[in-house]
């Protein structure tokens, strides 16, 4: 995957262990959070006992999360600024991310995901603003991966053409169709079960640059 930061690469102070204990209690909330929404009664309190049982377990065995390599720890930018990966659909850190599955960068870049309850619009179905988020972070990746800095979403169309189904694999793909000086052109779609359910079309444009010859974002 990209440098999605665009930041130095030096390790911000977090040990490994605090930045994997982060990680699994996003982890947890995801879950939780689809918890709530299922369950009732008696059973929403065992759901909510089990999962603050596993957080008070993290917490107090410091070798109970050993083997988990954290996959989003804070970084240092140039001027020793910690630096968290926030994306809310990529970041492990973010509990409001699903997070996506990283397939591939190429001619197109591609993301897999199934969305749990917390994502649902009409029964069983991806809420519609929630596709829109999906397929602007993808191809937003795709023309980030495509260039050197950052650039910003300018118009996003989106095309619903059937419901994006929860519960079963997403393929979600991005790809560059044109660019041009600040401006980068790009299309994807939403793929469940060989189907294309949403497709969409945008426009991205890197900031002008600064009078010190940097861009005005990253
Ligand atoms: C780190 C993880 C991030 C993940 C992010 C996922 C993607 C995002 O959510 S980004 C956040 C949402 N987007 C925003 O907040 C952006 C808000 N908009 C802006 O800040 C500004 O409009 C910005 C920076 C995009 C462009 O501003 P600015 O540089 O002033 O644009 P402007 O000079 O008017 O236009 C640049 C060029 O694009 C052209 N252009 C503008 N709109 C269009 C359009 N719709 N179609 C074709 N061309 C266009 C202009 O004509 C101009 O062309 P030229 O250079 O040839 O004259």
């Amino acid at each position: 995957m990209s440098d999605l930061l665009d930041v130095d690469s030096r390790p911000a102070p977090e040990s490994s262990e605090d930045s994997a204990l982060a990680e699994y209690v996003a982890e947890v909330c995801r879950r939780l959070s689809a918890g709530l929404l299922r369950e009732t009664g008696d059973d929403l309190r065992s759901v909510v006992a089990a999962e603050v049982r596993s957080v008070q377990w993290a917490l107090e065995d410091p070798a109970a999360l050993r083997d988990r390599v954290p996959v989003h720890p804070p970084r240092l930018d140039h001027r020793g600024r910690v630096r968290m990966f926030t994306n809310p659909v990529l970041s492990q850190r973010n509990p409001l991310a699903p997070p996506l599955t990283h397939v591939s960068d190429g001619d197109e870049c591609e993301f897999r995901v199934t969305l749990p309850l917390q994502y649902q619009g009409p029964r069983n179905m991806l809420h519609g603003g929630y596709v829109g988020v999906l397929l602007d972070d993808v191809l937003w990746y795709a023309v980030r991966h495509a260039s050197t800095g950052i650039s910003f979403t300018r118009e996003l169309t989106v095309t619903y053409e059937r419901p994006v189904p929860l519960f079963e694999e997403l393929r979600i793909v991005g790809r560059v169709v044109e660019a041009e000086g600040r401006k980068t052109f790009a299309e994807g779609e939403i793929v469940a079960g060989g189907q294309v359910c949403a497709r969409a079309t945008g426009l991205w444009i890197a900031p002008k640059p600064r009078r010190d010859g940097h861009g005005s974002a990253g």
